[in-house]
């Protein structure tokens, strides 16, 4: 790999990193790349902008995290600067750089010793150097329409993790990922999530700002925790789903009566991963064409939600083609969407969640629910005595009350979704007022019944 990187790369990369390689590491004599070291499992990971070094007569492995790779993006450098960043004192960051005349390209690396910081993980050495190079360009020139440019100097930065060859493992499998993933939480913390809304052929993003939570989430609590487990575990599941040869994906279908909290439950999801939200309105969407097109425009670490799925797709013409023509051509059709979760869904982009709403399961076409397809369904029923506790602590803050008794049993008893009963208890702010129109309310509703009955 790191030959093939090493083609690829700008020449001023390479420049940068034999120039870095060989001050840092004055007492090699030979570098030697070597192609298949990094293990497989690694190589088409996120560690692209790592380029490996290894002297034949030294016990030591030296990686070089380039900035400015073409391959990379970004994301181990960051995370590494951020980790190291954390763990300098601040009395020593500090970067000598200097430059060497305004001729051609010129370097001149500096590392200076206050650079070089060890950090001790899990028992281990690792030794990391700070490594910056001025790069001096003609700072005139003519371009070729002949007017003068001017250009301007730029610095190139890397890193270099140095450590016992014996650790190589526990560098790419532990180390490495750790301080990723400490970067993409500290990332995370802060992050805005968005939400994506299909206008004609493009997306348009606003900001999501939905406080449901799995906290918020009104239902039952082991369905909730099996959710939650099973969220978390696809998150980890990069390497696991490379290996049975399947998309990193997953579906989940939401059904249940309307108000009972699939909404919020999708963003729920999504502020427990962090992930982006694209609101896919099927209804707007030309043809499965133009459905492509969008699907394809979906990033990464995003849900991709069709909510009302009954009423978005004509089922039962979907695999009719019309008179003059394919029914591709005209509107979306269910084998375009399922196209879509099956078979393109795999070659485009990765870690992605897609739920579809329905308050009628029952109308669905077979094709939708057959196993393997949502891989969870999901019920989101009436108000349970349990559900019911957590809106009261949602909206009152408090755990327990006179009233909460009388209510449970009520509930039992009656058909009311968790919209009505958040919407009796905002009717007042004080608790005792909030509980007490819930009490009346659900005994109204009750005698309505037997009256009707
Ligand atoms: N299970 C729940 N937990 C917490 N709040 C809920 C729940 N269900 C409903 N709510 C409250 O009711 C409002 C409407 O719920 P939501 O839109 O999530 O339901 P829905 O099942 O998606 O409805 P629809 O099928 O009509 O789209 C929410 O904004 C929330 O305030």
């Amino acid at each position: 790999m790191a030959l093939e990187n090493n083609k690829a790369m700008g020449s001023s990369t390479k420049e940068i990193l034999t120039t870095a390689a060989s001050l840092a590491a004055s007492a090699m004599l030979f570098h030697t790349v070597i192609k298949d070291f990094i293990p497989s499992k690694i190589r088409n990971y996120i560690f692209k902008g790592i380029k490996y070094l290894h002297d034949h007569f030294s016990s030591e492995l030296t990686l070089l995290i380039d900035e400015t790779d073409e391959y990379s993006p970004n994301t181990i450098y960051q995370a590494a600067m951020s980790y190291l960043n954390s763990k300098i004192s601040p009395s020593v960051k500090r970067l000598r750089v200097s430059k060497l005349g305004i001729d051609d390209i010129k370097f001149n690396v500096s590392l200076d010793r206050g650079q070089e910081t060890i950090d001790v993980f899990e028992g281990i050495q690792f030794r990391w150097h700070f490594v910056s190079t001025q790069m001096s360009k003609n700072s005139r020139r003519y371009n070729n329409i002949g007017s003068l440019q001017i250009e301007e100097d730029t610095e190139l930065r890397c890193l270099e993790l140095t450590c016992n060859i014996k650790h190589k493992d526990k560098v790419f499998d532990v180390y490495l990922p750790f301080i990723l993933d400490r970067w993409t939480a500290l990332k995370n913390k802060g992050r805005t999530l968005k939400l994506f809304i299909n206008e004609r052929k493009n997306w348009s993003p606003v900001k999501l700002h939905h406080p449901a939570t799995f906290e918020t989430i009104a239902m039952d609590m082991e369905l909730k925790r099996t959710v939650m487990e099973d969220l978390t575990k696809f998150v980890q599941s990069k390497d696991y789903y490379k290996s049975i040869g399947k998309a990193w994906k997953r579906g989940y279908l939401l059904y249940g009566p309307p108000g009972t909290g699939k909404s919020s439950l999708v963003a729920a999801m999504a502020n427990f991963l962090k992930y982006d939200i694209y609101d896919l309105e099927l209804t707007e969407v030309k043809n499965n064409l133009s459905l492509r097109g969008l699907l394809l425009g979906i990033s990464s670490r995003s849900i991709i939600v069709v909510e009302d799925i009954d009423c978005s797709i004509t089922m039962d013409k979907r695999d009719i083609p019309t008179k003059d023509g394919d029914c591709e051509n005209k509107t979306v059709t269910l084998s375009g969407l399922l196209n879509f979760v099956d078979g393109l869904w795999s070659s485009c982009g990765e870690e992605k969640i897609i739920v579809f709403t329905t308050n009628y399961k029952e109308r669905l076409d077979p094709a939708l629910l057959r196993p393997g397809r949502m891989d969870m369904h999901i019920y989101m029923g009436y108000c349970s005595p349990c559900a019911f506790r957590t809106l009261a602590f949602n909206y009152h803050n408090v755990d327990d009350h006179p009233l909460f008794e009388e209510i449970e049993a009520l509930l039992k008893d009656t058909e009311v979704t968790p919209a009505t009963v958040a919407e009796e208890l905002m009717r007042s702010v004080d608790a005792n007022v909030a509980l007490q129109g819930l009490l009346q309310f659900l005994q109204c509703k009750i005698s309505d019944a037997n009256e009707t009955k």
